[in-house]
């Protein structure tokens, strides 16, 4: 077990009494989390969060809520160092289906992201640099049906990062790929996180051993039952279930899979998820 040095600035994620209904049926319930920019000395360190929970707890609504693409039923999501109320566009998110146009090449599909945020010729050096970043730079003149899965989930977080402020959101990234390409993107995401220290990836996952190697912080939406025992509608975010991997000291590792420590700490949290 590895503690690296590290400090905590400003937030940059705030989520203050989110909750959220649907005809009446509470499916969050008072969700109160922040991410907070971490420092690490000589380093660009960006933020990993986890997110976990077992299927249909509401894990895609929070998403779509901390996207600012549906509107909380209570509370407010902050993003940015300003700590604006979120709008549609200031996060990416990165969903099963990856929203590629299928009639533009590669290279104009990060081209349409880009402009979003930059200049033209602005935009085009933007993009130039992605497309070296992340070995897509062959492939530039291609359309989307031509490239392979990986080359896609490339594409597409790399567009989701040139339109919108540091903030994305992986909805299963790690489903369906194989072990050379899950390591592809492991790197990648290392690559986005240590880009620039306000980057923040939240990877919502049931891949609990990849996502909590990546991640620095988790969080695990579940249940809670009342004094009685009985179980209160809709699920929260309990502090017992923020957990902080730089202060548990299993952030940043290469190779923390290997770590005892870290093999005991994710059947905890397969045990929690169980039990929630
Ligand atoms: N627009 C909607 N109207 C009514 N109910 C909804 C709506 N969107 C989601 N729900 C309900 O909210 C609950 C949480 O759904 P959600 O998709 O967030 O689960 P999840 O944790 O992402 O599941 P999984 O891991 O299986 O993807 C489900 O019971 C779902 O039916």
């Amino acid at each position: 077990m590895t503690a690296h040095t590290y400090a905590y600035e400003s937030p940059i994620l705030t989520l203050q009494n989110v909750s959220m209904s649907f005809h009446n049926e509470p499916v969050l319930r008072d969700i109160n989390a922040q991410v907070l920019d971490v420092t690490r000395p000589g380093m660009n360190q960006g933020q990993v969060v986890g997110f976990y929970g077992r299927s249909g707890i509401g894990k895609s609504v929070l998403c779509r809520i901390m996207a600012g693409l549906i509107a909380p039923t209570a509370g407010t999501v902050e993003v940015g160092l300003a700590q604006q109320a979120v709008a549609p566009g200031m996060v990416g998110f990165v969903q099963q289906r990856y929203p590629l146009f299928d009639h533009r090449t590669l290279l104009d599909n990060l081209l349409v992201a880009a402009e979003r945020k930059y200049a033209p010729a602005e935009a085009r050096q933007h993009v130039d640099a992605y497309l070296e970043r992340f070995c897509l730079a062959p492939h530039r003149k291609k359309y989307p049906a031509h490239l392979s899965g990986g080359q896609r989930q490339r594409a597409a977080i790399a567009q989701q990062l040139l339109c919108s402020d540091h903030l994305i959101l992986l909805d299963e990234p790690f489903s369906g790929l194989d072990v050379a390409m899950i390591d592809e993107l492991k790197q990648i995401i290392v690559e986005v996180t240590t880009m620039d220290e306000l980057n923040t990836v939240i990877i919502i996952s049931h891949d609990i051993v990849t996502t909590t190697a990546l991640a620095d912080r988790l969080w695990l939406l579940g249940y809670e039952h009342d004094a009685a025992g009985a179980l209160v509608p809709g699920a929260t975010i309990s502090p017992q279930h923020q957990y902080n991997l730089a202060e548990m000291g299993l952030a940043w590792h290469e190779n923390v899979e290997a770590e005892p420590e870290f093999a005991q700490f994710v059947e905890h949290i397969k045990n929690e998820i169980r039990g929630s």
